[in-house]
């Protein structure tokens, strides 16, 4: 069965035989990467090893099965060898008439991807039926080797977050359901653990031995990620001696993280995935493939605070979160209730925004360019930013004299200082930061579509002072996939990589003192929904789902610092819907 042949395009065959595949003899070639199969032939008869035939050319009867898309090999009941005699029970689930004469099993399925519509992906099996259990023994071997290719990085030890209080409270299922058989058919050990309070999450991670992991899974809404990503990198920066002072360089994690939705916005894995899908993100996670996600650090002036990676909004989401909040009971509706209440509301905040430009060739939020699987720019980025690690600008001089203005609408002044700093004054409905596009099912290209998730930079939404009727039009396009929500005179976006905000009146610090500090820990971790430090004239920041009552902050943002678990979004153009009575339709993991 060993070989030393080759296929067409060069890959070395490991091994080849006669199976049977879909009640049909068929040559079947398993290389590093791919599985072969070349139906509509006939077994040499003189051939009593059965060995197979050269080479296939790629033709009508030959299926490539593409291994970095399959997670397991299992072994099925047995089978008799004779295409004559292999037929299928009633139903779709091939169960097979057993010959059970000879111990061991002759048959095994491959469990591979399969995409569905909009971005959402199940698993399908493959059955193949050898001449006897010596044969089924090496084939199942020998691709479990393959798929333990180390450079597919799949996780084989993973701690997962569960977050019973989030969303619609359903992750604890969502979990048992639907995640863990997924895990578990994978040969991936996991450790549960259900959060009991708010923090757990990030003090587990602050302690655990993380040398004994292959990652952390979240199990729970933006809320959840946010404090295995705050955990994870405070503890990496203390590990390095990092202090987190004002603009400080943050070390990227060594681990992953992983995130199963269900909780009530789900913007990350939407963002990422396309779609929030348990089920989808599992078989993400199971893949190994990874994704490095752009953080922005958060300070409150020179103070550092935490990090985000969604979206920071003040103004109508500042305001519309810090109402929902006491409307927890509600679930998710409790946004579009405070939303509408807020929208009633009507107000503009007068302020000052400053901000650092992306270069021209870091594109522009309205280029149209979706942030795709395998997306250049943030590949590009990605690059440079490993580059230019050390090469860091000077820190802005955000007193420094106006040099002039750009394209200043008649509502406001924008000034361009001498460091490239833009200033805009004005006052505005409401000022968002999206680091991502920050879709969800509101959403569904997000805040900002063309956003991406690891070019290095944030998209600048400005939203100035308007009616009720023009802020309407502004949000009905943002739930409008096909419309451009920033096509308004009183809508500015601007890429950026740093920027902050003053109110006109500044508020006195009220939580001087307050907080709570993490012994032991190299940054201060305060319990930041607490700092209150608003008065009536001032909106409140909303970052990343957190509510921040004081106005004046300062964003940094950081190149694909955390490395996720995920591919990104794929094109719908290359979705494929699969339909195969044969061989998929038995198992399907939404059943
Ligand atoms: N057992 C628990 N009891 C109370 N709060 C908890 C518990 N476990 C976790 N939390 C807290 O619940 C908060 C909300 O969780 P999460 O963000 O996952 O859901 P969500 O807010 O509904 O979803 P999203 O952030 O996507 O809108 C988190 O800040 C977390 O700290």
């Amino acid at each position: 069965m060993a070989t030393s042949m080759t296929l067409d395009d060069g890959e070395k065959v490991l091994l080849s035989t006669v199976l049977q595949f879909q009640n049909k003899l068929a040559n079947v070639f398993l290389t590093a990467t791919q599985l072969v199969v070349e139906t509509s032939i006939k077994p040499r008869s003189h051939d009593s090893t059965l060995d197979a035939r050269p080479a296939p050319s790629s033709g009508p009867t030959t299926t490539v099965i593409d291994l970095k898309e399959v997670f397991a090999v299992r072994p099925e009941r047995r089978v008799s060898f004779k295409s004559s005699r292999f037929r299928f029970s009633s139903g779709k689930k091939p169960h097979l008439l057993a010959e059970e004469q000879i111990e061991g099993t002759n048959a095994f399925s491959l469990y591979q991807i399969k995409r569905v519509s909009k971005h959402r992906w199940r698993h399908k099996t493959c059955l193949f039926v050898c001449r006897d259990y010596g044969t089924c023994h090496i084939w199942m071997n020998k691709i479990e080797e393959q798929l333990k290719n180390p450079e597919w990085q799949r996780p084989k030890r993973l701690l997962v977050f569960v977050n019973p209080y989030g969303g619609k409270k359903k992750a604890r299922k969502i979990f048992n359901d639907k995640v863990r058989p997924l895990f578990e058919l994978a040969g991936i050990y996991s450790e549960v653990i259900i959060t009991k309070r708010q923090y757990h999450a990030r003090d587990v991670v602050y302690d655990y031995d993380l040398k004994t992991i292959d990652g952390l899974v979240c199990v729970g809404g933006d809320g959840t990620f946010s404090e295995l990503l705050n955990g994870l990198l405070d503890r990496t920066n203390s590990e390095a001696n990092i202090e987190q002072t004002f603009r400080h360089k943050p070390l990227s994690p060594s681990i992953r993280i992983g995130i199963i939705p269900a909780g009530s916005t789900d913007a990350v894995v939407c963002s990422m995935v396309g779609i929030n899908d348990p089920i989808t993100s599992a078989l993400q996670i199971v893949l190994g493939d990874s994704l490095g996600l752009d953080v922005t650090a958060l300070y409150k002036k020179e103070e550092f605070l935490k990090y985000t990676l969604t979206m920071s909004s003040y103004g109508y989401y500042g305001d519309l979160l810090k109402d929902s909040e006491s409307l927890r009971w509600m679930g998710p509706q409790r946004y579009t209730y405070s939303g509408a209440k807020k929208f009633f509301a009507n107000r503009a905040y007068e302020g000052e925004v400053s901000f650092l430009l992306a270069s021209e060739e870091d594109s522009h939020p309205r280029d149209q360019s979706i942030c795709y699987y395998g997306c250049e720019k943030c590949r590009q980025a990605g690059l440079k930013s490993q580059q230019a690690i050390s090469l860091r600008d000077v820190p802005p001089e955000l007193d420094s004299g106006a040099a002039g203005d750009t394209n200043s609408p008649s509502s406001r002044v924008v000034n361009t200082m001498r460091d490239g700093w833009h200033r805009v004054k004005g006052r505005f409905c409401a000022i968002n930061l999206a680091t991502i596009s920050c879709r969800c099912d509101l959403a569904m290209t997000g805040m900002s579509p063309a956003a991406h998730l690891g070019d290095g930079c944030m998209d600048l939404i400005l939203v100035q002072e308007c009616s009720r009727l023009q802020y309407l039009h502004h949000l009905l396009r943002i739930t409008d996939n096909k419309a451009d929500q920033f096509d308004f005179e009183y809508v500015q976006v601007y890429r950026v990589k740093e920027f902050s905000f003053q109110p006109l009146n500044e508020p006195e610090d009220a939580d001087e003192g307050e907080g709570e500090e993490r012994e032991g820990c190299g940054s201060r971790w305060r319990k930041h929904s607490r700092m209150k430090s608003s008065n009536d004239s001032n909106s409140v920041w909303n970052c990343d789902g957190e509510l921040l009552e004081f106005p004046t902050l300062y964003f940094q943002v950081h190149c694909q610092l955390i490395r996720m678990f995920g591919r990104g979004i794929e094109e719908q153009s290359k979705e494929v819907t699969i339909s195969c009575p044969m061989c998929c339709g038995g198992y399907d993991s939404d059943k």
